[in-house]
């Protein structure tokens, strides 16, 4: 047994791992990281990279056969599924040597590609090599959730871990799990042409604001994606090449069945308890410090963290880390300021607290300001006006925003930099912007808070009236 001692171990070379390995090393720690799986983690591999390089096939095939009100003539498209397949395993080789083992390596920090598993409250066993360190990190992440239904152990599922190696295209792709998951995977899926339905035991985009998810499934339906909801998968049977999933809304027939139902942290293989590490189904115990609430050598990040799961909540616990493991300064998370976003057409981003969420927090003293999409120019030009953004108002400040439409990911960022710093409604109105960009649905978002203000204002009235009386 080999033994190493080192300032840091960090357990998973995913989002969270790499980013903290790569800052941290570059800062002068030593580190060691344990990799048992793919380096760059679900995101790189099962997650992020591959279903957004889906969804850009998908977009083209959707382009060519909606090309009549641009001018241009619709074609039916040719889809070679396994082709898509094949972009999308070239965008992952393409990203994949930035999170490489010889990058990193090259960086200085040591890499172990075994799984690592604590033996006691300071060592963690990896392969043949004990490692030491002053602090761990558990960067594990998530896997597919695949609950227990009953009939499932009896039929071919796919899981966001092998839906992108589906070569053969399918007939029909049932979907249980309306979340982002599976509604991002059923638009590219109908536009790539297959037939899909989404068996949703709540509410699909249940985690967004209802009115903004409203806009986004009424695109996805008037597209061909059967929605079903409360209609929670209660068993599901095989006969022939097909599957039937059975719930109090009918059985749905398909010919393949991806589970989107959520998802469980990676702490199996970690013994946590030979560590003194308390966990539960959530994933680590940590404070708002991200350290252990039982042993304080241990810190977590990403999806293992017991919170929001995505790459950028990852990367952002990094430097919470970074901060207190590197200098000993104290470092809490935020989450009041992480924006989200799901990448179907048009696009869903949330940041802060939703309309409902906000009301229960500051009652009367909240405003909410509305822009309807169809009044941006740029919009307009390129036929995507279906859209709305919500901005949540608390004596001036934005406290939340959501947004539904083309773009939302891309224009959820001003708001987050707005509500991250603090900002004031009146930073984004006196920004300037150029014309014609669909970012002016922010400004004009945040001039519908000063609207009022100023044009419904009988003091604003009168002081311009006397004040033009006497101006020369
Ligand atoms: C289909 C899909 C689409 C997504 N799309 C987005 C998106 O568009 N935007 C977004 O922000 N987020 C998205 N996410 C979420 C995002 O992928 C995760 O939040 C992110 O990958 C979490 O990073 P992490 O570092 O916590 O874990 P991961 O990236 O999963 O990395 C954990 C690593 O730890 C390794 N590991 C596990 N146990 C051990 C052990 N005992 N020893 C050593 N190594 C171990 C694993 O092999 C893995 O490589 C998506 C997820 C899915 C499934
Ligand atoms: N664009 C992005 O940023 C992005 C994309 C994909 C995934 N992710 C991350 O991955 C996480 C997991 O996504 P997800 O879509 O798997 O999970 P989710 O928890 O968001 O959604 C799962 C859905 O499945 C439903 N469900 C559960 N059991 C069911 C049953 N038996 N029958 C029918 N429906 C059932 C739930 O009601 C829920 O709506 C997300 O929360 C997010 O953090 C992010």
């Amino acid at each position: 047994m080999n033994r190493i001692k080192t300032d840091i171990c960090i357990i998973g070379a995913g989002s969270g791992g790499l980013s903290i390995a790569a800052g941290a090393v570059q800062m002068g720690a030593k580190v060691v990281l344990l990799e048992g799986h793919k380096m760059g983690g679900d995101c790189l591999n099962y997650g992020c990279v591959p279903s957004k390089a889906l969804i850009a096939s998908a977009k083209q095939a959707y382009a060519m056969s909606h090309g009549a009100p641009y001018g241009v003539a619709e074609v039916e498209p040719t889809v070679d599924y396994a082709a898509a397949k094949d972009h999308v395993a070239d965008v992952i080789a393409t990203i994949a040597p930035v999170d490489s083992v010889e990058r990193f390596e090259g960086l200085g920090v040591q890499v172990i590609t075994e799984f690592g598993k604590f033996i006691s409250r300071t060592e963690v066993q990896a392969g043949d090599t004990i490692i030491e360190a002053r602090r761990f990190v558990v960067a594990t992440g998530s896997g597919p959730f695949v609950p227990p239904i009953p009939g499932i152990e009896d039929v071919t599922y796919y899981t966001n871990e092998n839906i992108f190696d589906l070569r053969e295209k399918p007939k029909h792709l049932l979907i249980i799990g309306g979340g982002p998951i599976g509604m991002e995977m059923a638009q590219a899926h109908r536009r790539l042409g297959c037939n899909v339905t989404v068996i949703e035991g709540a509410k699909a985009f249940g985690k967004d604001d209802p009115e903004m998810a409203a806009i986004v499934l009424e695109n996805l339906r008037a597209e061909g994606v059967n929605i079903v909801e409360d209609a929670q998968a209660e068993k599901i049977s095989a006969k022939g090449d097909t599957i039937t999933v059975h719930t109090p809304k009918g059985d749905f027939t398909g010919s393949h069945l991806l589970m989107a139902v959520g998802r469980k942290v990676n702490t199996e293989k970690l013994d946590l308890d030979a560590g003194g590490i308390a966990h539960d189904r959530a994933g680590l115990k940590v404070g708002p410090d991200l350290r252990s609430v039982t042993n304080k050598k241990v810190y977590a990040a990403g999806d293992v963290a017991g919170g929001l799961q995505f790459t950028h909540v990852a990367g952002y616990h990094a430097g919470v880390l970074i901060r207190s493991m590197l200098f000993g300064l104290p470092s809490k998370q935020r989450t009041d300021h992480i924006p989200w976003a799901t990448y179907t057409d048009p696009e869903l981003a949330q940041v802060g607290l939703t309309e409902a969420q906000a009301k229960k927090k500051f009652g009367p003293a909240l405003e909410v300001v509305r822009f309807d999409f169809h009044h941006n120019d740029r919009l307009i030009a390129e036929r995507k006006t279906k859209g709305l953004i919500k901005v949540m108002v608390v004596k001036g400040r934005p406290v939340g925003a959501s947004i539904a439409g083309h773009m939302a990911g891309e224009l959820i960022g001003m708001w987050a930099m707005a509500i991250a710093n603090k900002m004031k409604m009146s930073a984004i109105a006196n920004t300037v912007l150029p014309y014609p960009t669909v970012s002016e649905v922010n400004k004009r978002a945040a001039g519908a808070y000063f609207s009022p203000r100023l044009f419904d204002n009988p003091t604003v009235k009168r002081v311009v009236g006397f004040v033009q009386r006497w101006l020369p």
